[in-house]
């Protein structure tokens, strides 16, 4: 249903209001800015003033015998007085706008700053679902240009309208006191102007909303292009992503245009209508003059009070505009702004201390969509200390069942217990500080190596932080990196390998030092030496930790203390590696398809896979199935090129 005109407009000056509370902190600022707003006009408006005065008083009249206006008489004290008067308030004029403007910038780079602070506090809070459906150009976009209406709405806008308000209101009341005769013939335009301002800004608004929507989908375009750029590469979509994004640029400038010729266009109108206007006014003043029922100086008042108001009334519409895009880029800001995460902190939730580390899920149900269940009637009990491999197909929920731990999303049904105490009776940042988390695709930010291991703990010492790497088997290689620990690495670790970055990320959350860790072990296939070092760090990592591991590595999945098989959510197996093995099943199938595989073409020997009644039977080959190292070669190789790590 399309709002009404009323609602709509309810709706909007809604959105106004509540960006006026973040006047509240610079209440004085404002208060002040307000002040040199009213002296600035004042001052403007009483200059024509001046000059009447000056004329009235400084300049008498001569006249002959019979009466006739034969010239004039200068008083040069009061000409000189009335002619300091009008440079004594232009100067104040000057210092007044100077404090308005300057008070105005003040105002609005806070405001505008508070607001950016506030948006990203939130996305920070805001669960996976939120940054799931949201595009983070979109984001971007909101963060950026629409903050900076919001800016000079506040810079700008806010006053401007109040000095423009305020001139006119003088000049009226004084033409009015005048004459006010030729001041109702001077305000015909008035209604004109203020209706063309009217019609334009409508005009323009909708236009407004597409260009900065178009923005924002153009940062997108940009981002996910750069962030994909080795996709991008691979593919040669070089010409479609660089068409995308022209095509994204062309209506952009192709909707400025458009707003622009609006704009362009009523220009010249709003410039004629002004120039009838002090015609009309001078006109009509020179035949009340000729009547004798006005002075000739009253006019060159008017005529000044109309040209002092021309520009500001003319800017009307400007002003329009920005309110009017103001108020479109709170909706949008506030959006993000009044977001509500998924996941909620209970109030009084409590903090998690002294954890053991025995995590249960009780019969967890849990749905992206609330509509088809991706996890369903989910039971693990995880004692202190084990390690728990989930194993199964793409798409079985393994990922979706270690997410609920940390509370990335919360369960739909059931629940998860740390030691006995519900997930969601304690306090996110208490359960998350006791998760150590390292994920398959493994972010760095941009800095130095020793900020990215420290990133959990900001405080740690040089010391804390090489024995972590040392743990890792990350120190010998970043040793011998030019700058070592300070050396830069870029956006997304860059100029690191995939192993490389997977070590920083499990030296990284040893220095956190959890009792609960989450390990996504599907890294990309990597060498003989990386393997081999992964390995160490990951002992070292799991040792006196319940693990949950998302395992590809037959090793990993061969020391947990219990596996579970996940299929289309559900677990359909469980056990041990010498368990499951024993049975027909989804994980021997996986064991003899791709684990097997992977250990055999590192050169590693694998455990016979026992037959029915327990007789050794041959294995399939299966799928890419490489010739195998001898082990011990492998493992020599290894071990000579890490060079030790610890
Ligand atoms: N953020 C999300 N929003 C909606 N659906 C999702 C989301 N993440 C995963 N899914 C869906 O949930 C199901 C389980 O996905 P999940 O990532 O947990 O599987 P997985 O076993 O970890 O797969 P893989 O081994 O490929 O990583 C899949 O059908 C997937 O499409």
């Amino acid at each position: 249903m399309i709002p009404s005109f009323p609602e709509e407009g309810h709706r909007r000056v809604r959105w106004l209001l509540r960006l006026l509370p973040y006047l509240k902190a610079y209440r004085g600022q404002f208060i002040l800015a307000w002040v040199c707003v009213i002296l600035a006009g004042a001052f403007v408006m009483i200059s024509p003033l001046l000059i009447k005065f000056a004329i009235d008083f400084g300049l008498q009249p001569v006249r002959d015998a019979n009466g006739r206006l034969i010239g004039l008489e200068g008083n040069e004290r009061l000409l000189i007085l009335g002619a300091s008067a009008i440079v004594a308030f232009a100067i104040a004029r000057g210092a007044a706008a100077f404090g308005q403007q300057y008070l105005g910038e003040t105002i609005g780079q806070n405001v505008a700053y508070d607001i950016r602070n506030r948006i990203y506090d939130n996305l920070q809070r805001l669960s996976f679902a939120y940054h799931d459906k949201v595009q983070t150009g979109q984001i971007m976009s909101r963060a950026t240009q629409d903050v900076e209406n919001i800016r000079i709405f506040f810079s700008m806008g806010l006053l401007r309208l109040s000095y423009i308000i305020l001139m006119i209101l003088i000049s009226i009341v004084g033409m009015l006191v005048i004459n006010w005769q030729l001041a109702l013939v001077s305000f015909i335009s008035l209604p004109i102007l203020a209706w063309r301002s009217i019609v334009t800004s409508r005009r323009l608004r909708p236009m407004w909303l597409q260009i900065q929507q178009n923005q924002a989908e153009m940062t997108q375009i940009a981002e996910e292009a750069l962030t994909g750029i080795r996709v991008v590469k691979a593919f040669a979509r070089e010409d479609y992503e660089s068409k995308k994004f022209a095509d994204a640029a062309k209506r952009q400038a192709d909707l400025s245009y458009q707003a622009a010729l609006i704009q362009a266009n009523n220009q010249p109108l709003l410039q004629g209508i002004s120039a009838a206007q002090i015609a009309l006014t001078v006109g009509f003043g020179s035949w009340l003059v000729s009547r004798g029922s006005l002075q000739a100086q009253d006019v060159l008042t008017f005529t000044l009070w109309l040209n002092l108001l021309q520009l500001p009334v003319r800017t009307l519409g400007f002003m329009i505009n920005i309110i009017a895009r103001a108020i479109s880029s709170a909706e949008r800001v506030f959006e993000l702004i009044d977001a509500q995460s998924a996941v909620q902190e209970k109030p009084g939730a409590i903090p998690l201390t002294d954890v053991k580390g025995h995590v249960v899920f009780e019969n967890v149900s849990f749905s992206y969509d609330n509509l088809s269940p991706v996890l369903s009637g989910i039971n693990i009990d995880a004692k202190p200390g084990q390690v728990i491999a989930l194993l199964g197909p793409t798409g079985s929920g393994k990922s979706t069942i270690v997410n609920l731990i940390p509370r990335f999303y919360d369960v739909t049904e059931g629940r998860i217990l740390i030691d006995g105490i519900d997930i969601r009776d304690v306090t996110i940042d208490s359960l998350r500080r006791n998760i150590g988390i390292v994920q398959q695709d493994v972010f760095l930010f941009i800095g130095t190596i020793r900020d990215n291991i420290a990133y959990g703990k900001p405080d740690a010492s040089q010391e804390e932080i090489e024995r972590a790497a040392k743990a890792a088997r990350i120190h010998d290689f970043i040793v011998s990196l030019p700058y070592g620990y300070d050396e830069w690495v870029g956006e997304r670790g860059v100029t690191l390998s995939g192993g490389q970055k997977q070590r920083i990320a499990i030296a990284r959350t040893l220095l956190l030092d959890p009792k609960i860790l989450i390990f996504d072990d599907s890294t990309a296939s990597v060498d003989t030496q990386t393997e081999f070092l992964i390995q160490q760090a990951l002992q070292e990592l799991m040792k006196g930790r319940t693990t949950f591991v998302i395992a590809q590595r037959l090793r990993t999945v061969m020391r947990a203390d219990q596996i579970i098989v996940l299929d289309r959510g559900r677990i359909i197996q469980r056990g041990t590696h010498q368990e499951l093995i024993q049975q027909e099943g989804l994980y021997r199938r996986i064991f003899e398809l791709e684990l097997k595989d992977q250990e055999e073409a590192l050169g590693r020997p694998v455990a016979p896979v026992p037959g029915p009644g327990g007789a050794e039977r041959p294995r399939p080959r299966v799928r890419g199935e490489s010739e195998a190292l001898p082990a011990e070669r492998a493992r020599l190789l290894a071990e000579g090129q890490a060079g030790g790590g610890a």
